[in-house]
């Protein structure tokens, strides 16, 4: 099940981030490196992790015309991640036009594909959020349909919160890989997270992967937080 769980490397250096994976190493599947990270430190934050035998989700949440995106997508699948994300609020022409030139360009030159996913509405996001720009129509009609647009544009799943997960299973099916971030803990603190459930909540709902961050990062004891997130999902799973 600790491949399951994705811990989200939300820091502002090398070191802490190294640190980080050295603690977490045997305790997670995968290390998502986000835009502060990235931002910071670039490619060698991929090549630290990968070294160290962890699995990279790189979060930086696409969103631009679709030769850009293209372009952005076959760099991050040179890199070597797992998976990385875009925006489904980009179109289907965004996705689509991503989709196919990173397949065209890992054969060509023979790197694996990652696991593309789309984000549908951000798990910080409320209704009252979403009408300030513009979009009237309530978060459990716009997940679906942005994970059916990201489906029907060739991308392997969605990024979402585990709330939404049944609206998704349904649209999408069983073998749409659904990400869910917005995992705490019952006895968590909620931070800016809006639409959040327990990871035993998460994974009985159907989820394939679970980020987390602030949950282990911020406790006592992170070794011990993950190591009870992973138990409580393998008791879901059960
Ligand atoms: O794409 C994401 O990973 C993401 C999407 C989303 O809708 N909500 C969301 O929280 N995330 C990311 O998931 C992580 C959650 O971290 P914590 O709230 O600290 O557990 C952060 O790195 C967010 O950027």
């Amino acid at each position: 099940m600790k491949d399951r769980l994705i811990f989200a490397l939300d820091v502002d250096s090398y070191d802490e981030a190294r640190q980080w994976v050295r603690i977490l190493a045997d305790e997670v599947g995968m290390f998502k490196v986000g835009k502060q990270l990235f931002t910071r430190c670039g490619p060698q934050i991929v090549d630290m992790i990968r070294q160290a035998g962890g699995g990279v989700f790189l979060d930086l949440k696409y969103h631009d015309i679709p030769n850009t995106v293209a372009k952005a997508g076959i760099e991050a699948a040179r890199m070597g991640v797992q998976m990385f994300n875009v925006h489904a609020l980009g179109g289907g022409k965004m996705m689509r036009t991503m989709v196919d030139e990173v397949r065209e360009a890992a054969v060509k030159e023979g790197f694996p594909v990652p696991i593309t996913l789309a984000v549908t509405i951000l798990t910080s996001s409320s209704e009252e959020d979403l009408r300030q720009v513009g979009i009237d129509l309530p978060v459990t009609q716009m997940v679906p349909r942005l994970a059916t647009l990201a489906r029907e544009s060739g991308l392997h799943g969605v990024v979402a919160s585990a709330q939404e997960l049944p609206l998704i299973r349904q649209a999408c099916g069983g073998d749409f890989v659904v990400v869910t971030p917005g995992v705490r803990p019952a006895t968590a603190a909620r931070d800016d997270q809006q639409r959040v459930m327990t990871p035993g909540e998460a994974i009985a709902a159907g989820s394939d992967y679970l980020v987390v961050g602030r949950p282990i990062s911020k406790a006592d004891d992170p070794v011990l937080a993950a190591r009870s997130i992973v138990a409580e999902m393998t008791e879901a799973g059960a």
